[in-house]
């Protein structure tokens, strides 16, 4: 994979797709796809359901601060919000959708490392939503400071008109710019899918910075992990390659990052087996 920016992925293709997305994680722990199956003009309408939900009072919106968890939980997050019908059925679709599109990716990336299954199947999942008010005397400032996701992998509608989210590569440690491509989605990987892959997966670095003097929106899904432990599937284990983590579940794992305050992804590190 040619080191020219982040790889662009066709989610319809029918070969090696998985590979591909393997690739992606270990090399990049950022990509984009096209052809995701999350249809244009839902994701017009959820930005605009977004854009209106957080223009709520504050208080209104303390209330939702997990955001949604599932789609069963799509109700009482509506509820605490007073969603209008409309806004209800879009965030509906669109919960409906993107959850679909994560079950590809963990099916596909099962393909990619030599196994079979659905990854995502039970895993806690959450969708959020961000506002970035980027003033002009913000510019240059940081919206949304340096961090490694707490997740497997979150799934990120960008704002299609307003750039700001950064990665930072791999092996140079340079600072990338993701600019927008509408109609597209980002994936970054988390600190979880490091410790799933063995230490494979980069969990990378990112930021969101102001950038110009507009307001940015961003809908999340997060992927979060498994109900049980986090551990490399054993069928990828042998001599050679030995456990390089700890099991740990995900209340284990926010504590130590918490509580060490490592939120650029050194904690899943304390889960390693061996300093290697
Ligand atoms: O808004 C974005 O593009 C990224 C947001 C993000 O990194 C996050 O919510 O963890
Ligand atoms: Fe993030």
């Amino acid at each position: 994979m040619e080191r020219n920016g982040v790889p662009l992925i066709d989610m319809q293709k029918v070969e090696g797709l998985g590979e591909e997305l393997v690739k992606a994680c270990e090399e990049w722990g950022c990509f984009r796809m096209i052809n995701h199956g999350l249809r244009a003009e839902l994701m017009a309408e959820m930005k605009v359901v977004a854009a209106s939900l957080l223009d709520l009072p504050d208080e209104i919106k303390r209330k939702t601060l997990r955001g949604i968890d599932d789609i069963s939980s799509h109700d009482e997050f509506c509820d605490r919000l007073s969603a209008s019908v409309h806004q209800r059925e879009i965030i509906y679709k669109y919960i409906k959708a993107i959850h679909g599109l994560a079950g590809l990716l963990g099916r596909k990336l099962m393909e990619g490392v030599g196994l079979a299954g659905d990854l995502f199947e039970g895993w806690d999942c959450q969708l959020r939503m961000n506002k970035f008010l980027f003033r002009p005397e913000n510019i240059g400032l940081t919206g949304l400071l340096m961090h490694a996701d707490p997740t497997f992998l979150t799934i990120i509608q960008d704002d299609e008109n307003v750039n700001g989210l950064q990665v930072v590569d791999k092996y140079s440690g340079e600072i990338i710019a993701i600019d927008p491509v509408p109609g597209t989605l980002v994936v970054n990987v988390g600190d979880i899918a490091k410790a799933w892959s063995n230490g494979i997966f980069y969990n990378v670095k990112h930021r969101v910075c102001s950038l110009e003097p507009k307001t940015r929106y961003s809908i999340v899904l997060s992927v979060l992990a498994p109900k049980g432990k986090v551990e490399v599937p054993s069928e990828l284990l042998d001599s050679k390659h030995p456990r390089r983590y700890v099991p740990f579940d995900l209340k284990e794992y926010m504590d130590v990052r918490y509580s060490t305050e490592s939120h650029t992804g050194g904690a899943v590190d304390l889960f390693r087996t061996t300093m290697k």
